[in-house]
């Protein structure tokens, strides 16, 4: 199949946006895909609304994994496309259309050419949240196939089509959903002295959380605290009883986040007494680091100089984005690669809109890597992941 045919099917994808664990018209779209495959050497199974297919190898010494994620974000699209997405309030503005075309495209590419090696190919809902990698990784449908070494990529919008980045060890945060709720006394929004106004409270617990990061953390050391939506009130003359943040925390350390949970805490029993309201904490789910097996990692940089003119790799710093890949990662030895799609917009951006000239530089790399990493020794030293 030509390339066009996977832009096509990013196109299809990038329509029906759904969120995580509700991807019931993703999972279709795929599954009618690949039940118009040739069938011989290709087995599936669905778990939850993700999929796991093998495709077994010709004279397999182990298992090599690749895995794409499913789901979409609860925003608005505001791109210039014709193929908008149909599923109002939820957009791909993540890239994962893009990773599942592609993750199509390479499976699609080995049933044509068959390697040594068998493949496993993990199409992984809800990593937007609340985490599918975790239980998918933990579930019997996966231990079954369980593969030796496990590969992903992440679109990003900073490099030009043509680039792709990485680095050995860490490359993602570790993560925390963070979602505080404040309750007072609401009413007339003339008589403020009568009430406990929970807009006021929630402003002031935005900005001090500020000073966690300017203040408790270590200058040398990196976190991130986003309060990314705020809920209060009801009207505008109607001071507020209720108050919700949501937001997420990332650091590079478990000491920095638990550092970073236990300041929250703090501010938030100064928000009670300072405002005389009640708050609760809830942490949502959290992500541990995407850290790259390191000799792997090094031998597919060193693989990519050599036997790739075409691909342009640069070596990049850890990013403070999170991934429940890491999960996977933490159990088993593999990598996860940045693939520049040149867009002025980042990541979570309603206007953002991938080069999808990016699908094909992917499927072809790819390609190689695996055919040329199943003609090396198996060595795979799963104590070296951390
Ligand atoms: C690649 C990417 O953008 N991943 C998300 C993961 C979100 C995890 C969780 N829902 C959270 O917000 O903490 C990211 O925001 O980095």
């Amino acid at each position: 199949m030509s390339s066009s045919a996977f832009v096509q099917i990013r196109r299809d994808l990038h329509q029906i946006p759904e969120p995580g664990f509700g991807e019931v018209k993703t999972q279709r779209y795929l599954l009618d895909y690949l039940e118009r495959l040739p069938q011989e050497r290709i087995q599936i199974k669905t778990w939850r609304t993700g999929i796991l297919v093998r495709l077994s190898g010709t004279n397999p010494k182990r298992t090599i994994a690749w895995r794409t994620d499913m789901d979409g974000l609860p925003m608005n699209e505001e791109t210039t496309y014709p193929f908008r997405s149909v599923h109002e309030g939820f957009m791909h503005a993540c890239g994962h259309d893009m990773h599942m075309a592609i993750a199509l495209g390479l499976l699609t590419h080995f049933v044509q050419h068959p390697i040594t090696d068998d493949l496993l190919f993990v199409f992984q809902p809800a990593e937007e949240g609340p985490g599918g990698a975790l239980p998918m990784m933990q579930s019997e449908e996966f231990a079954e196939w369980r593969p030796d070494c496990i590969f992903a990529l992440h679109i990003a919008p900073e490099y030009p089509v043509g680039q792709i980045a990485t680095k050995p060890g860490i490359l993602f945060a570790n993560t925390s959903e963070l979602f505080i709720d404040l309750y007072g006394t609401g009413g007339h929004a003339a008589y403020p002295h009568k009430t406990n106004d929970m807009v006021v409270a929630a402003s002031h617990l935005v900005t001090q959380l500020q000073s966690i990061v300017a203040r408790n953390i270590d200058p040398l050391d990196s976190a991130v605290i986003t309060v990314g939506k705020i809920v209060g009130g009801t009207k505008q003359n109607i001071i507020a009883e209720k108050a919700r943040l949501e937001g997420t925390i990332r650091t590079f350390s478990m000491e920095s986040m638990q550092r970073v949970k236990s300041r929250i805490e703090a501010q938030v029993k100064g928000i009670e007494a300072g405002f005389e309201c009640r708050a609760e904490i809830d942490y949502g789910c959290g992500y541990c680091q995407v850290f790259n097996e390191e000799s792997l990692t090094a031998a597919f940089m060193d693989w990519v100089r050599v036997a790739c003119p075409d691909v342009e790799l640069i070596q990049c710093q850890e990013a403070m984005t999170g991934e429940d890949f890491g999960y996977f990662l933490s159990e088993i030895p593999g990598f996860l690669f940045w693939l520049g799609v040149n867009t002025p917009y980042g990541l979570h951006h309603s206007k953002i809109e991938p080069d999808e000239g990016a699908i094909a530089v992917a499927i072809s790399l790819v390609s190689r890597y695996f055919t040329w990493l199943s003609t090396q020794p198996v060595e795979i030293d799963r104590g070296a992941t951390r």
